[in-house]
């Protein structure tokens, strides 16, 4: 029996190349950020028939009596370690969930709260989860494009594996370099991936997979039941990229969906562009395996970035203030921005030209994103993947609901505040 408290956390993504068309089956490059989710799993009272959720970065309390959950779907013998072979959601658990969601009319609730109920069901037993406060804080904006969802549904994934007992605890340290997968980071990662299908409808599952295995990685989603490609590569180039945050809300949902309905409607012509864009992502590449970048090859990665964007703009998922971050960028011919995630608002990255970006124009950039209400940050690549904490002895679901900035959270349980995290 899993002891709690315990904490489980998952690295957002930036998508370096092949937003979108990762959907559609083309190679695209993401890296983990050191912007991370974080869920606690904990008992605050006597309460042994009641499951809690705290998850003040959405405004959102709630609780439901164990027994209403649909355990009856599930006897200890059909419920299965792996997800389904064609990764669909089940619709007899779907339709059993709908009535226990009934009462949330916010978007950004329902969707978190259906992953909450889908992978807890799928994955525990009553008896393992009766009575726990589940709490969730990140580091990383909301719903801005880089992986907040997936970086949730890892969190998930690893907690319910972990607590209905499909996996064991993990001992890598965080300055362990392993090179193969463990058997328990895949079975996060499918399970991740429907998560993510509950929140965004059809995932190519990029995101899921940089969150739950850190690092940076040329990714291609293939036919259904058969594995997705997943290339580590493990010495990207020093790239300097500065991310921005238009805060201008968007849902991956949607902006997928309003895609689908080009490529369905314009076949020939949207096509081409998929097609397009493959190919940057493979010339990004070959270019990106070298650990060093010279002149030229930097040029070229910037043209790709700039050659990546416009297409994205034509597949309609820009917005004004993405365009209004990359004009400006442009105009003090700093670098190459293009959107990152699904765009639509949200984040945006400047791939930083050093030859030409003196500090006075990032100052003076940085001045315009602020006065427009944008966020920059800086942030590393190629983080680490998922990771498990349980020697927490001051962390409480209170305390951590209180913390009220990223500064605050990373400060009470990122991995520089506690070595002691293990990641599978
Ligand atoms: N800190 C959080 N607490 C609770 N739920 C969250 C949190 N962060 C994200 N979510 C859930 O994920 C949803 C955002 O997912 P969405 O895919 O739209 O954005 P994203 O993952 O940040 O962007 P992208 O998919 O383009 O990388 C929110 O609506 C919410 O349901
Ligand atoms: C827009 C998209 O390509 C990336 C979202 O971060 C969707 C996906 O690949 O799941
Ligand atoms: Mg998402």
């Amino acid at each position: 029996m899993v002891s709690v408290p315990f904490l489980t956390s998952a690295p957002g993504k930036v998508i370096i190349f092949g937003e979108h068309s990762a959907v559609y089956h083309k190679p695209a490059i993401a890296a983990a950020l050191s912007l991370r989710t974080y869920l606690l799993a904990s008992r605050d009272n006597d309460n042994t028939d009641t499951l809690f959720l705290e998850f003040p970065d959405i405004q959102f309390s709630y609780k439901w009596a164990t027994s209403d959950l649909p355990w009856h779907l599930f006897d200890e013998h059909s419920r299965e370690r792996q997800p389904p072979a064609d990764e669909e959601l089940n619709p007899e658990l779907v339709d059993a969930l709908n009535s226990l969601l009934s009462k949330i009319d916010s978007r950004i609730q329902y969707s978190a709260a259906f992953m909450f109920l889908y992978l807890l069901v799928s994955l525990c037993e009553e008896k393992d989860v009766a009575g726990l406060t589940f709490t969730v804080r990140s580091t990383l904006p909301v719903g801005a494009g880089l992986g907040s969802s997936a970086s949730v549904s890892v969190c998930f994934a690893s907690a319910f594996c972990y607590l209905g007992g499909h996996i064991q605890e993990p001992t890598l340290k965080a300055d362990d370099v392993t090179v193969k997968d463990s058997e328990q980071c895949l079975l996060i990662d499918a399970w991740a991936l429907m998560g993510e299908k509950c929140s965004h409808g059809n995932p190519s599952g990029i995101d899921n997979a940089v969150a739950t295995h850190g690092g940076a990685v040329m990714f291609q989603r293939m036919e259904s039941s058969v594995p997705s490609i997943r290339t580590s590569m493990r010495n990207l180039p020093p790239l300097n990229l500065l991310l921005t945050n238009t805060k201008t809300p968007r849902s991956t949902a949607a902006l997928v969906a309003n895609v689908s309905k080009i490529v369905t409607e314009f076949p020939k012509p949207s096509g081409l562009i998929l097609e397009t864009m493959e190919a940057i992502a493979r010339e990004a590449y070959t270019l990106m395996l070298r650990p060093f970048l010279d002149k030229q090859s930097k040029d070229r990665l910037m043209e790709l970035i700039r050659l990546n964007h416009g297409l994205l703009v034509s597949l309609g998922v820009s917005h004004p203030n993405l365009e209004r971050v990359k004009l400006w960028s442009d105009e003090l011919q700093i670098g190459q921005t293009k959107l990152t995630g699904a765009g639509g608002g949200g984040c945006a990255i400047t791939l930083i030209d050093d030859d030409a970006a003196t500090p006075e124009k990032l100052q003076q950039l940085e001045e315009k994103y602020n006065q427009a209400g944008f966020e920059t940050f800086k942030t590393t690549l190629g983080g680490k993947g998922v990771g498990l904490l349980t020697e927490i002895t001051t962390i409480t679901s209170e305390k951590l609901c209180r913390l009220h900035n990223r500064n605050e959270i990373e400060a009470a349980v990122g991995c520089s505040a506690l070595p002691q995290w293990r990641y599978w």
